[in-house]
């Protein structure tokens, strides 16, 4: 039986194309987005890939992202389970925030510790731990066991939150998820064995 689990990041949104921190707004795709989100979708169809269910998160650009890869699949029906457990990582008070105005005024060293420190979060918002502690077990309960019935799973969201996802599955450290940057609409597809270990990871952006 193939266990298979497929994560996508959602494409170039408006507010990444503005270089702003995003968090739990939400902003649309750009014309880039929707290209890259529709690449996505021909790339799983060329490897003929089919779902039996999706996840996303409650933000349009991880939706919208979804819906477009299904519309390349020809699945536009496919049962779809949205869960603000799945949203990005909160970025509190420097959601809005341009990411260099924000160096300018915090220093270089400050932002790269919110952006991309373990544990330490952004005032008023969500480290990478906290995302963790929302992210993980809601993937344990809903989406793993689905997984390892045999149910071919494809879940879009979020650079931080499906870091989350990633350290878990394959055993990260801090340091190595942090390092991990998630290409926009870049599928990672995992194969598992019936213990939800890896069998094998294919990053479509490599
Ligand atoms: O702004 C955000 O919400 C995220 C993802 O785009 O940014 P960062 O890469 O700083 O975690």
């Amino acid at each position: 039986m193939e266990r298979l689990l497929v994560l996508v990041r959602h494409g170039q949104s408006e507010w990444n194309l503005k270089n702003l921190f995003t968090g739990w707004k939400d902003p649309d795709l750009t014309e880039q987005g929707v290209a890259e989100a529709k690449r996505a979708g021909q790339e799983l169809r060329d490897l003929k890939f089919a779902f039996d269910i999706a996840f996303t998160s409650d933000l349009s650009r991880a939706q919208r992202t979804l819906g477009l890869i299904l519309e390349e699949l020809d699945q536009t029906g496919l049962e779809t389970i949205q869960n603000q457990a799945l949203n990005e990582r909160d970025y509190g008070d420097l959601t809005g925030m341009n990411k260099d105005e924000a160096r300018d005024k915090f220093g270089e060293e400050q932002v790269h510790i919110w952006r991309r420190s373990f544990d330490v979060p952004p005032p008023g918002g969500e480290s990478l731990k906290m995302t963790a502690e929302r992210v993980l077990p809601y993937f344990k309960k809903e989406i793993l066991p689905l997984v390892l019935s045999g149910k071919k799973t494809i879940v879009a969201a979020h650079g931080n939150s499906l870091r989350a996802l990633i350290m878990e599955l394959e055993g990260l450290t801090p340091d190595e998820i942090l390092k991990r940057e998630l290409g926009t609409g870049a599928p990672v597809i995992y194969r598992l064995d019936e213990d939800g270990k890896i069998v094998s990871v294919q990053d479509l952006a490599a």
